[in-house]
């Protein structure tokens, strides 16, 4: 390589860290994407969190679980503006305080959200639903084919290959079996490219094979997002975490254990809580 193209890389690589986000992106300095401190929520006097804290590295694979009631919806709710905590900090990046932005502004600053019912446009096919998502505006419906450019063709095919989806394209989504349409959504959650995916019991009332693929599909996206992943399967949650990835245990809204998955499947405030029972 000459010293020219050695140095014109030395530039870029300095620009691309050194670059401004723009209004509303998240800056990622510190290896952080979600910070989230003391975190407090009362409903009607009933305390849901009760002063939570754990952080989401870059990139990172974290499985939150915990009995019924914890608090784990809370938190998603708390990160993606639906519930205003009471107390505490919630930032994305170094930079955005999530408590001071709407819905949609958290939306488009690249934090997604699947729920656990899936939510796609049944009458229409797997490609069409797509391609709706990767136009950014799902209310525009008709017109989708003739403006998605070349890029975006491309994108496409690459999501239907990465959501197991390739073999349906054509299919009516509203045929697809309930993993499918879980697939589906999140692909269409993935072509808004979000920089954390929040994902709420993502493998309920799937096969075992459909789980079984969900965590290949999950594992695959690890490093190119930061994936929170809520469950109550537990091997689903074992095979995600592998020996060395974190697990968050939630318990009467704050974090009970944090650990690799043998840490806190042998914490014994773990298993008199939540695994022992
Ligand atoms: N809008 C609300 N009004 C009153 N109480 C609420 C509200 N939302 C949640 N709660 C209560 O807060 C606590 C935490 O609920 P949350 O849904 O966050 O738990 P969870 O860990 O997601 O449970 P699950 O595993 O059953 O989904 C529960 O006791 C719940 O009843």
């Amino acid at each position: 390589m000459t010293p020219e193209l050695l140095e014109a890389g030395a530039e870029a690589h300095s620009r691309a860290l050194t670059r401004i986000a723009t209004a509303g992106e998240p800056i990622f300095n510190q290896g952080v994407a979600l910070y989230v401190e003391d975190l407090k929520v009362a409903f009607d006097g009933f305390q849901a969190l009760g002063g939570l804290s754990f952080t989401i590295g870059v990139g990172e694979l974290r499985c939150v679980i915990g009995p019924n009631g914890a608090g784990k919806t809370t938190t998603m709710d708390c990160i993606t503006g639906k519930t205003r905590p009471d107390s505490g900090r919630v930032f994305f990046g170094s930079n955005l305080d999530l408590r001071q932005m709407n819905e949609a502004a958290i939306a488009r600053a690249g934090i997604g959200r699947k729920f656990q019912k899936p939510t796609v446009f049944e009458a229409l096919t797997v490609a069409e639903n797509l391609e709706l998502a990767l136009a950014g505006d799902r209310r525009a419906r008709f017109a989708m084919r003739a403006k998605l450019s070349g890029a975006q063709r491309d994108r496409l095919g690459e999501l239907l290959k990465t959501v197991h989806l390739a073999d349906e394209r054509e299919r009516v989504a509203g045929l697809l079996s309930h993993g499918q349409k879980q697939w589906l959504e999140i692909g269409m959650l993935l072509a808004q490219d979000p920089k954390l995916l929040l994902l709420d019991e993502p493998v309920a009332g799937m096969t075992d094979e459909e789980t079984e693929r969900t965590a290949e599909l999950f594992l695959s996206l690890e490093g190119q997002h930061s994936l929170v992943v809520v469950e109550h399967d537990m091997s689903f949650v074992a095979t995600l975490a592998g020996a060395h990835r974190t697990v968050t245990v939630l318990h009467e809204g704050k974090t009970l254990a944090e650990g690799t998955m043998a840490a806190v499947q042998s914490d014994e405030k773990v298993i008199e809580v939540y695994l022992g029972r």
